[in-house]
């Protein structure tokens, strides 16, 4: 099955769900197999359903059995929503939840013993197709599911399998919240500029197409980031100087990074209560 033959129902097209949605039909995904339910799909979806012609509903009706559901809505709602899928979820439905949070037992218990659940982690960089996600097959998914899920989800960047579901804590404290930390970096580059006397925009332009340019050359290099950083090092130079601060071990940003990557660890184990 290739992801043009899909049929999929998409519950929650927010932020994530819309990113992935978006990445999907750019890939293949066709959209006359496609099922968006949300009670308040947001203004840009509409835009999107009227441009490539899929269906969207504001609760479940009508739909039986499809191939994936994707389930994209916020932990909070999930006790509310879970309840509503239980008549469309057939014996062949992998449903694959994107939920920070969401153990798979709440999604048995809700759909049954049976359901066969995917726990997977992206991020918003799938809808430019440089995603990053990882999930967890729960007991049951076969290996043609496995298949299935593989390539939607490596459609949108890369995909890595994890074999426990507790490491989905971590790879959401990594990759899931990751890009809001790269996107911080810019606000925290473009204010230092300002401190130095820059005007905002100027700030603002130099700090995002500095992280660009960046992105871009690991994203196209085989080298290491180790070595890229390296690369813009000159002994005794400017970026030492700046390096010294930012790779101190007591408050360095190694050990800011592991603060706040656990925060967010801990956040997703505690959702998950
Ligand atoms: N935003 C991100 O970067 C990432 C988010 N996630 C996960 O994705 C999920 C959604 O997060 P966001 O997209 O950021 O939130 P969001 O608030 O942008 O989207 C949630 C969507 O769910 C819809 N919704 C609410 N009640 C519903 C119902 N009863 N039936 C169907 N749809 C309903 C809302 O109208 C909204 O469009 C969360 O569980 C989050 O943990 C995972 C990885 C990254
Ligand atoms: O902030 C959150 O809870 C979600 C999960 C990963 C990214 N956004």
């Amino acid at each position: 099955m290739t992801i043009g033959d899909i049929s999929l129902v998409l519950v929650g097209a927010g932020k994530m769900g819309g990113a992935m949605l978006s990445g999907w039909l750019d890939m293949g995904l066709n959209p006359a197999n496609v099922t968006v339910i949300d009670p308040g799909l947001p203004q840009e979806m509409n835009q999107l359903a009227e441009q490539k012609g899929f269906r969207f509903i504001a609760t479940p009706y009508g739909i039986v059995c499809p191939d994936v559901v994707v389930v994209a809505v916020k932990p909070q709602v999930m006790d509310k929503v879970l309840p509503t899928l239980k008549s469309l979820v057939g014996a062949s439905t992998v449903v694959i939840s994107v939920a920070a949070g969401t153990p798979v037992s709440a999604f048995k218990a809700h759909l049954g013993e049976e359901a066969l659940v995917v726990r997977a982690m992206p991020n918003t960089p799938a809808q430019v197709g440089r995603g990053m996600t990882a999930a967890f097959a729960s007991h049951g998914v076969t290996a043609s599911m496995r298949t299935l899920t593989a390539a939607l989800l490596s459609s949108m960047g890369m995909f890595v399998w994890v074999e426990s579901e507790g490491q989905i804590d971590a790879v959401t404290a990594i990759s899931g919240s990751g890009p809001a930390y790269v996107f911080h970096m810019v606000e925290a580059m473009a204010s230092a500029g300002e401190a130095l006397g820059l005007d905002a925009e100027t700030a603002g332009i130099l700090a995002r197409q500095t992280i660009v340019g960046a992105g871009e050359l690991l994203h196209q290099s085989a080298l290491p980031a180790a070595t890229l950083r390296k690369n813009v090092t000159s002994p005794g130079g400017t970026t030492a100087a700046a390096l010294n601060v930012l790779m101190a071990e007591q408050g360095g940003l190694g050990a800011l990074m592991e603060k706040a990557t656990a925060a967010a660890r801990d956040r997703s184990i505690e959702l998950s209560k």
